[in-house]
């Protein structure tokens, strides 16, 4: 929304330290907590300053914060309809951090006081709201005002909220008009990581397209362009049906009960389509949880186990089969303990990862990983997927997967998994149904190789060139094969 919303706030500029108003820019006492607990609206700003702390200040997972059974209790215990603006405010807090923290600072005689972050989150889930969301001003200011003087460590900065936020919302542009510029809403760790990989051109237009809100993609088990128009969007492929928005929750639409299909972002099917045709083979799904790809696989005529080490998560894996009227073997532990009594005739491990292809679904990922992370990452990717080698028979079929754009857990555990496994090589991917999500191949360097076949070296390097254009999400197929001096190297890269 833009332009201007709500009464329009009275008091002026620049005014650190002086006694906040509500509405009429009057001065007033400070609420007593009695009278703050009753006021409409204010625990979920509450609770979004104190998710939001945990998130920036404690590098937690939104996703854990904000589960439905799991998550935190202040969270849990808001009505739905507050919970749906808790998380809300979040997001665009997140996705819109730099452009808030520029704001605000504009409005600052001097900077906020070390030790300042709960009075800085307060802020931030205030302007977020004025910014970004279409919440009354008058409403997003008072509340800040009340939660600052809630918190023992914001309550003596209540008028400096005031201010600022009052000439936030007098003065600043909103969404869409707000030019969030994109550079400045990536974290500087990330923003050196894209560079370094895909230059500052395309870091430029990925940091942008993290600042746009993702589809919602279904998985459907047939008919994908009935179920496009029966609930208004768009098939995408043979299984996937994206939908641009959506009124209320997705479980009170068409088809959830009867388990026709199940959310899962279009990228995020594609690992399991390929292994092909998986009709009564036993296929292994390490890392499973919550299930979307063992629902695709059960869905496909696979015979799969699913292993999980989360117990919550299996527990939910269970209950989207159920819904979705799927079988599959389900187990809790640990990959690294896995002992199956005999290989699998295919393996999908969608491993652990940072993530970083899902910025745009989950923006907290920019500020709960960081490089150190991403390294350690890598490192227990490689030692999975060292593990899950020995689940395969010989001949079978490895697919690695994970969402992050970070080559080191990409490229980078493939080969070094390759080099450690010689009893492993790449395998080629068709390139004809996936193509239309953009996949795309390389191959790589083997000098017997590239002497037999000059054409398909110009190839590799066109291919090179063409992934710089895509914007990633890796995928590995990896074919258990005896020793081969042929080297395929194979990439899907998409948006997620
Ligand atoms: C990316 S998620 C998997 C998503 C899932 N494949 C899907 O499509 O719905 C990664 C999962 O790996 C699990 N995990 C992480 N380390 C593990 C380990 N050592 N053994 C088993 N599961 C693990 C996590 O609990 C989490 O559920």
């Amino acid at each position: 929304m833009s332009g201007r919303k709500g009464p329009r706030p009275t008091d002026g500029a620049k005014e650190q330290g002086r006694a906040p108003g509500r509405g009429s820019g009057k001065p007033e006492r400070r609420q007593s907590h009695r009278d703050i607990d009753e006021r409409p609206g204010l625990q979920a700003r509450q609770v979004a300053a104190r998710l939001i702390a945990a998130v920036i200040d404690k590098q937690t997972s939104l996703d854990g914060l904000t589960d439905a059974a799991t998550g935190h209790p202040h969270l849990r215990q808001l009505e739905a309809r507050d919970q749906a603006l808790v998380k809300a405010i979040l997001t665009s807090a997140l996705r819109f951090r730099g452009t808030i923290e520029a704001e605000i600072a504009k409005r600052l005689e001097r900077p906020l006081p070390s030790g300042a972050a709960s009075l800085r989150h307060v802020l931030h889930v205030g302007a977020a709201q004025i910014l970004c969301l279409d919440v009354p001003d008058s409403a997003a200011v008072d509340l800040a005002v009340a939660s600052a003087n809630a918190d023992p460590r914001a309550a003596r900065f209540s008028g400096l909220v005031n201010a600022v936020l009052r000439r936030i919302a007098r003065e600043a542009k909103r969404l869409p008009d707000l030019q969030a510029d994109p550079r400045q809403n990536c974290p500087d760790w990330l923003w050196n990581r894209l560079v370094d990989q895909y230059g500052s051109e395309r870091a430029a237009g990925m940091a942008g397209a993290h600042l746009a809100r993702a589809p919602i993609d279904l998985t459907v088990k047939s008919d994908p362009e009935g179920w496009a128009t029966r609930l208004g969007g768009r098939a995408i492929g043979t299984h996937s049906v994206r939908l641009v928005a959506i009124e209320g929750p997705v479980s009170g639409l068409d088809g959830f009960e009867a388990g026709e299909w199940w959310v899962q972002d279009a990228a995020a099917a594609l690992p399991v389509r390929l292994f092909g045709d998986v009709a009564g083979k036993r296929v292994a799904d390490l890392c499973a949880a919550p299930g979307g790809k063992t629902a695709q696989l059960a869905a496909a005529g696979a015979l799969v186990t699913a292993l999980d080490q989360s117990a919550s998560r299996i527990r939910r894996l269970k209950e989207n089969l159920e819904r979705l009227q799927l079988a599959a073997e389900t187990l809790t532990g640990d990959v690294m303990a896995f002992a199956p009594e005999r290989p699998f005739n295919a393996v999908l491990l969608d491993a652990p990862c940072s993530s970083t292809g899902t910025i745009r679904r989950h923006p907290d990922v920019a500020y709960t990983k960081d490089d150190a992370e991403v390294q350690k990452l890598a490192d227990l990717q490689l030692r999975l997927l060292t593990k899950a080698a020995d689940f395969v028979e010989a001949g079978g079929m490895l697919v690695f997967a994970n969402c992050s754009i970070d080559e080191r857990e990409g490229e980078d555990v493939a080969r070094a998994f390759l080099q450690a496994r010689p009893d492993y090589r790449l395998d080629p991917v068709d390139p004809t149904e996936p193509r239309k999500l953009r996949i795309c191949r390389l191959t790589r360097r083997d000098p017997a190789h590239d002497a037999r076949d000059d054409g398909r070296r110009r190839g590799r390097w066109w291919s090179r060139r063409f992934l710089r254009r895509q914007v990633p999400s890796p995928g590995r197929v990896i074919s258990r094969k005896p020793p081969s001096s042929l080297l395929t190297f194979l990439c899907v890269r998409h948006w997620r």
